[in-house]
């Protein structure tokens, strides 16, 4: 017996559900786009068996269908779905990263053959679009689901069995718990990502200097600065009351720092680095989209031709497996950073020590 599934908006994380699903046994990828060049695209790029520009052909016979596209169309959506005819039993899952107002208007449309049940992975990256989907995304991050009255068990129990191809951890989080927490660890610090980096662009515009020294510290801090910004748009209006909050408490926080330099209290500022360090060393081990993904080497490597062969073929002759490779060159006329990945940690340390045994200095 086949299990289709059905995804709207195949994008990066429409798209990296759809490689971890397809492919396996009985399942069958059906990906919905109201734009024949996307589906074009979806369909070159190998992430669904079919795809198609009808809502009610992907949904006909769907055991699942998840709803991938941006929060502010995720209403409308699941709107349009209720109205169609859809397989008894069928399991109506989202993406978004928001739960409350999904789970409110879900709970209004309520239909008695059907399943609504919020979902949120908690991975995702700054980049978008179906070129960035990768099965890998969600491996050993935390996967939220919503709990529904009326929603019975054996609907989470075939919903939690499929996420298992994305090897993500479920977790049931209430909806309005999951957008305060949420707001905090993921919202707010995109505003604050964004929010410097204008700061400093706005410096930049008289002095071409703060771009050329910005440095680890600034990219570490902003990357997620560039993120969609219609998806963030909508994620942050729909968690509008959340946010707000959350900004007043930030206000309080940077009010501090005013104050402890004001005063020139050193002792204050060492305190705040420390309680920072501690929470921060305590965050769970190095999970994709809480922390990151990968372990991480920077190495200074001189600006020749074959260099990265020279490297790649270094660790492969010592067994050691990169996941990715990327040459940095943040600094002009002087030698480039090459960022090499690892998945495991012991493979990074072996990689460390080999390449120091060479000579070269690298930087975790
Ligand atoms: N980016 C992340 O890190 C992340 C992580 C977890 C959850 N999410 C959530 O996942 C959802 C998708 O985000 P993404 O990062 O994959 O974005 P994306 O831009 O990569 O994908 C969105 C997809 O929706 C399609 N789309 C856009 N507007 C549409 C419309 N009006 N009608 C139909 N399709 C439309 C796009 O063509 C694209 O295929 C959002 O709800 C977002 O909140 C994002
Ligand atoms: O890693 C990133 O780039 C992300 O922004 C991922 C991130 C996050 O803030 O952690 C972004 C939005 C999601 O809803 C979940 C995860």
């Amino acid at each position: 017996m086949t299990t289709k599934i059905a995804i709207f908006g195949v994008g990066l994380i429409g798209g990296s559900l759809a490689l971890c699903f397809r492919g396996k046994p009985g399942i069958e990828v059906v990906g919905h786009s109201p734009r024949s060049g996307s589906l074009e695209v979806m369909l070159d790029r190998g992430v669904v068996d079919s795809a198609t520009l009808s809502m009610e052909e992907a949904v006909r016979d769907a055991n699942f269908i998840f709803l991938c596209v941006p929060v502010g169309n995720l209403e409308e959506y699941l709107e349009k779905l209720y109205a169609l005819p859809l397989k008894p039993g069928c399991i109506i899952t989202d993406v978004g990263s928001t739960k409350a107002s999904i789970a409110a208007a879900a709970e209004k449309l309520s239909r008695p053959d059907v399943y609504f049940i919020g979902g949120h992975p908690m991975a995702g990256s700054e980049r978008s679009g179906v070129e960035a989907a990768s099965t890998l995304l969600f491996e050993n991050a935390y996967y939220v689901l919503t709990p529904a009255t009326g929603v019975p068990d054996e609907a989470y129990a075939k919903l939690e069995e499929l996420l298992l191809y994305t090897r993500a951890q479920v977790v049931r989080v209430n909806p309005a718990q999951h957008d305060e927490i949420v707001g905090a660890i993921s919202h707010l610090p995109h505003i604050i990502a964004v929010a410097l980096v204008n700061q400093v662009c706005d410096y930049n515009a008289s002095n071409g200097l703060y771009r050329t020294l910005a440095a680890g510290g600034f990219r570490d801090i902003t990357r997620i600065a560039s993120s969609d910004p219609m998806i963030w748009r909508d994620i942050l209006l729909s968690n509008r009351d959340v946010v707000l909050s959350l900004l007043k408490d930030w206000n309080d926080e940077i009010g501090g720092f005013i104050s402890m330099l004001e005063d020139r209290n050193g002792e204050g500022i060492v305190d705040s680095f420390v309680k920072a360090n501690r929470f921060r060393s305590e965050l769970p081990e190095r999970r994709k989209g809480m922390i990151s993904s990968l372990f991480d080497l920077y190495i200074d490597v001189p600006d020749h031709p074959g260099i990265i062969g020279q490297i790649t073929t270094e660790l492969g002759d010592q067994n050691i497996n990169l996941s990715n490779i990327q040459i940095i060159e943040s600094r002009e006329d002087v030698p480039g950073l090459l960022h090499l990945s690892f998945r495991q940690e012991s493979a990074m340390e072996r990689a460390k020590e080999h390449l120091q045994s060479m000579g070269y200095a690298v930087y975790v």
